[in-house]
């Protein structure tokens, strides 16, 4: 099921839901599993108090910190104290005004990114998964930690990237072979072994590095990542996090918001290199709003926040991309931490219990393969979008809030009846997770999508690379690698749009 190559146990899981329903047992050697992709069952499972997380968080610590230090990720119940304070104070920001204030930085390096792309020319095939996880960096270094960071010079070498991912990729491969990883241990001085401990200290110290970077007085009224990090209390002393503590978070909130964002981009980018009328309805969009650059437009104006809740084509385009192609496919992984019934079955304590963000966007929704945008146009009037922009800046960043209206019910049992008794249809758009554990940097996520997309698709046309073999070839080679990704590249040519000065 896993393939070594190339896994895609998401789209396994899918068809099994179809063939078995959506609550089955996976029995593998060493390894046994529930899955659940019935709506009706996720405030059970997801919702307060729910179930808590499995112990899969804990294995990815090693990229953070020598020994392992429990996370906000990691942390698995939510009556957890240390987990109720980091929460509570990071909450701080992602709030509406916090990210109102980042915009114009993602602004700066969405249009930074446009003008090294234009320096390409047309004629270079642009490796969008770097490119973006490169942008996101850039994003969360300076909002996150007010440090310079220029990533984004795609030519030069950016070493957290190439260690991160060489780590990851590397883990990923001894999941689905035992045996490699074992070679490791058994060889350490063979060259895997070596690139990979010399690989792990590299990324420490970046990580560290950034810690000193970042340190100095912090403002009271300092909503940034780290001003929010340095006002956390370790629950137990009182005092500030330090240390390897501090560093594990450090590092686990870049990790959780690095190639999540990254690769939301990269897929949203190819869905509309694959689907011309679909870009030429968002250029539509992005031209009435001047963001368009035309022979009568030829410089359109930086995106700004009042932008978002008017570009809801662009809204569905997204919302299109994360049905498709959820970064967190396989999905959530909690633990049955005493016999629970769910939907009619025991299941015993101790076991693990998947749902498949993927399963649930294909399983449940018509027409699931096409790229609809047009889907969410309902939602967009229920949210009610003739609000001038000023009012819809004041209350929220729009395409959030609706993210958050699509996950009802409530998250709670008690909820889940009450909106079943008034017939509301259970969540099935979960590409953040729901309830109390769900992404706590999603509104960061859809800003920053948003603007890197929109300033970027109002400067280019784009096409999938011949090397792609089309959309059919990237389907084949989309594949799990802790985020959801396409094997061997995915590839896009940007044109810049005629006029564009
Ligand atoms: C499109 C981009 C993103 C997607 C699709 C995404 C998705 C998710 C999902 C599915 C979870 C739940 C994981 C689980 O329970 O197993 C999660 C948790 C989390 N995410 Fe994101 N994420 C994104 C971007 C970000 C960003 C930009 C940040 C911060 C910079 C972030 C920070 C977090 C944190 C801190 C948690 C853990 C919350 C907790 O356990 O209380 N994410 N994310």
């Amino acid at each position: 099921m896993m393939g070594y190559k190339r896994p895609q146990n998401h789209i396994q899981w899918t068809k099994w839901a179809k063939q078995y329903g959506p609550l089955y047992r996976v029995k593998m050697p060493g390894s046994t599993f529930v899955v659940v992709a019935d709506p009706a069952l996720l405030p059970t499972v997801l919702g307060r108090p729910g179930l808590p997380k499995s112990r899969v968080y804990e294995l990815g610590f090693f990229l953070a910190t020598k020994t392992f230090h429990d996370t906000m990720f990691s942390i698995r119940h939510t009556d957890d104290p240390m987990w109720k304070a980091t929460r509570k104070t990071l909450a701080l920001a992602f709030n509406p005004d916090a990210i109102r204030s980042k915009m114009p930085m993602v602004v700066q390096q969405s249009l930074g990114l446009a003008e090294r792309l234009r320096a390409f020319g047309p004629g270079r095939d642009i490796e969008v998964q770097d490119a973006m996880a490169r942008v996101t960096l850039d994003v969360i270094l300076t909002t996150g930690f007010d440090l310079p960071s220029n990533a984004v010079d795609l030519d030069a070498p950016c070493p957290l990237l190439e260690d991160m991912h060489f780590l990851m990729a590397e883990t990923f491969r001894g999941f689905t072979n035992p045996f490699r990883k074992l070679s490791r241990k058994l060889a350490p001085n063979s060259a895997l072994a070596k690139e990979f401990s010399s690989r792990l200290a590299n990324l420490h110290s970046i990580w560290h590095q950034i810690m000193t970077d970042a340190r100095g007085e912090v403002a009271e009224d300092d909503v940034s990542l780290w001003g929010c990090l340095a006002k956390v209390r370790d629950h137990k002393t009182g005092k500030p996090l330090s240390g390897d503590l501090l560093q594990a978070e450090v590092a686990g909130i870049i990790l959780g918001g690095l190639d999540t964002s990254a690769q939301t981009c990269a897929f949203t980018l190819a869905l509309l290199a694959a689907h011309p009328e679909q870009e030429r309805a968002l250029a539509a969009e992005l031209d009435a709003a001047g963001l368009l650059a035309t022979p009568a437009n030829p410089s359109p104006r930086p995106m700004a926040f009042p932008d978002l809740p008017r570009l809801t084509y662009l809204d569905g385009v997204i919302k299109e991309s994360l049905r498709m192609f959820p970064v967190a496919a396989t999905g959530l992984s909690r633990c049955t931490n005493e016999d629970t019934v769910l939907g009619g079955y025991l299941i015993p304590a101790g076991t693990e219990v998947q749902v498949p963000i993927y399963t649930l966007h294909m399983n449940t929704f018509p027409e699931p393969e096409r790229f609809l945008p047009e889907r969410w146009a309902d939602q967009h009037k229920a949210a009610g979008n003739n609000k001038t922009a000023s009012e819809a800046a004041a209350t929220k960043v729009h395409v959030q809030a609706e993210v958050r209206d699509t996950a009802a019910p409530k998250w709670t049992a008690a909820g889940a009846a009450r909106e079943a008794a008034a017939e509301k249809p259970a969540p099935t758009f979960i590409p953040f997770s729901g309830g109390p554990r769900d992404c706590l940097g999603q509104r960061l996520a859809m800003m920053e999508v948003a603007t890197i997309l929109g300033t970027l698709m109002g400067r280019f046309t784009v096409e999938l690379s011949p090397r792609m073999d089309g959309y059919t070839g990237l389907l084949e080679r989309q594949t799990i690698a802790f985020t959801l990704a396409v094997d061997d590249g995915l590839w896009i040519n940007f044109k810049p749009r005629p006029g564009w000065i």
